[in-house]
């Protein structure tokens, strides 16, 4: 017989918070929003996020350039496995070399080049600053620097030679490798430069500093850093080919792994987590995704580091359409985050949960984290923004951003499921669409955490443990929804 539940699958969307007193220990401004992301016994080492956002396994989302950004505010980007390995493994790369204000050069030429060249390559990256080295590749000695200021395109012929328009190594002020920005700041004004070329002890250029970019990097009191000072890195990766991904994703420098997958409760995954453990026990992997108890269980008895939880509640999804699988996403949460507390009496480890899709509002960040959540996994959100991988279009009056599911056609994942199923039978789990673009991801997401720390003062908690422990939940009916929202108004349109 069918084992029917006897609760409703809900959304957070159908629940609202109840306000604790608040005190002056929890004003926003004293809020600490870090959290688990690795398991752990009390009082034991544990990898922490600065702020419990991390940015969805998806070729819309997560490359090195997201990455680069949410780790600099204290998330987490796990860069998206759809790729191959190499190409991923790449993108790691760039995020553990990123040194915030040392810029890496995409831009030389050789010394036997012409201004001809400079004018297209200058089109082409939209950079005026051009490395000119032995063989006109990054790898070869340094010989010059050209900026926009060494030529005149009204009196230089275009066949003029780059050594002869270049400022020659020997006149150009460089740091050397390894020396901090305020270092290099310092020679920047000292000199008054514009540009200063890191190089390093085989006169190869290691990066650029920028006078312009000073501001723009100070130090970020949230940066996600390992103890070497890089930025943290995730990776998405897959159920086939992880002999082969992890340790290559490993060896490029990435942190913690997550397995990615619509529906975890597998052999495959526990498979894949006990290889992975028994082959590298110092790697961290995060699993998933599951919506239940049983789920759950399966998952942290494999050795999961962090469990992922939500099927078919994310923007793009169709998976409960296609296939009439999945969970109200606060219903999954709930019960997840309450088997994940009797698994530590049981058995002394916490796991920490991502709810992992669905969220609309801001508000419903906050409701995760209540119910449970240790952080959330977020696609649509940070589609919209400049960093994300998807085109800028503008449609009517409005800019728009592509953002496409990873089950969908576009991202074309048939490696995957040309192992499980044949091209015939393939049907789609997920959309092609588009999301108002909203600009830097910095901004938003400060007005993101903003709101959740006054939700957390409001309900009389300082940090995400505390909100967890003391949030009081209601269900609201669709007529309290109604009321939750402007209502029996004629709004004023907003131009002011
Ligand atoms: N969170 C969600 O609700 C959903 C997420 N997605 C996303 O779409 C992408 C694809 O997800 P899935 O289709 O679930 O990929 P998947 O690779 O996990 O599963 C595809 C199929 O292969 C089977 N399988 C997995 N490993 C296997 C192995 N080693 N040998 C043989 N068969 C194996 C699975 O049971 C399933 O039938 C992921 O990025 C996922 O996050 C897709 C649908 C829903
Ligand atoms: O049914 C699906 N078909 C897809 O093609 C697909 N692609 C991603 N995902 C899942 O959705 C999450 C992102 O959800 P949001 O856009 O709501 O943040 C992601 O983190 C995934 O869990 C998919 N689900
Ligand atoms: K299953």
């Amino acid at each position: 017989m069918v084992k029917l539940y006897d609760e409703i699958s809900r959304t957070f969307n159908e629940y609202l918070l109840i306000p604790n007193l608040s005190t002056p220990l929890c004003m926003p401004e004293k809020i600490d929003l870090t959290t688990p992301i690795t398991r752990f016994r009390p009082g034991e080492a544990h990898v922490r996020l600065n702020i419990p956002f991390v940015s969805a396994i998806m070729q819309a989302v997560s490359d090195h350039k997201l990455a680069i950004s949410l780790a600099r505010c204290g998330g987490l980007s796990f860069i998206y496995g759809a790729q191959t390995i190499d190409s991923q493994a790449e993108m790691i790369r760039k995020v553990k070399k990123f040194k915030s204000g040392f810029v890496v050069c995409d831009s030389y030429l050789s010394p036997e080049h012409t201004l001809n060249e400079v004018l297209r390559l200058k089109e082409d990256t939209g950079h005026t600053t051009i490395a000119v080295t032995s063989n006109g590749k990054s790898d070869g000695i340094l010989t010059g620097i050209i900026t926009s200021r060494d030529y005149r395109i009204s009196r230089d012929p275009l066949d003029k030679k780059v050594c002869h328009i270049m400022t020659p190594f020997e006149a150009l002020i460089t740091g050397r490798d390894g020396i901090s920005l305020n270092e290099a700041n310092d020679l920047i004004w000292a000199n008054k430069l514009n540009c200063l070329p890191i190089v390093n002890e085989r006169q190869q250029l290691v990066h650029m500093v920028f006078r312009k970019d000073y501001e723009a990097h100070k130090e970020n009191p949230f940066e996600l850093l390992d103890e070497k000072k890089s930025l943290l890195a995730g990776a998405g990766i897959n159920t086939y080919d992880y002999q082969e991904r992890v340790p290559a994703l490993l060896e490029a420098g990435a942190d913690i792994l997550c397995l990615d997958s619509s529906d975890g409760y597998s052999t495959w995954q526990y498979d894949a987590i006990t290889y992975i453990k028994s082959k590298f026990p110092k790697g961290y992997i995060g699993a998933g995704n599951v919506v239940d108890a049983e789920g759950f269980r399966y998952l942290a008895d494999a050795g999961a580091d962090f469990v992922k939880v939500g099927i078919g509640g994310g923007s793009i999804c169709i998976t409960r359409e296609q296939k009439g699988i999945g969970r109200g996403q606060a219903t999954a949460i709930l019960e997840v985050a309450s088997t994940r507390d009797k698994y530590m009496e049981e058995t002394g480890i916490y796991i920490p949960i991502c709810s992992d899709g669905g969220i609309v509002y801001d508000n419903h960040i906050a409701i995760a984290l209540a119910m449970g959540a240790d952080f959330v996994m977020m696609g649509r959100y940070f589609a919209r923004f400049d960093e994300s991988p998807g085109k800028k279009l503008k449609r009517g009056n409005e800019y728009v951003k592509e953002y496409w599911g990873e089950g969908s056609d576009r991202a074309k994942n048939w490696q995957r499921y040309s192992m499980s199923a044949s091209k015939d039978t393939h049907f789609e789990e997920g959309v092609d669409s588009y999301v108002p673009y909203a600009g830097a991801l910095k901004d938003n997401l400060s007005v993101t955490i903003s709101k959740i720390k006054s939700t957390m003062s409001s309900c009389g908690a300082a940090s995400i443990q505390e909100f967890q422990k003391k949030a009081r939940i209601t269900l609201v009916s669709p007529m309290s929804i109604r009321e939750g929202g402007a209502h029996d108004i004629i709004l004023k349109n907003k131009d002011y």
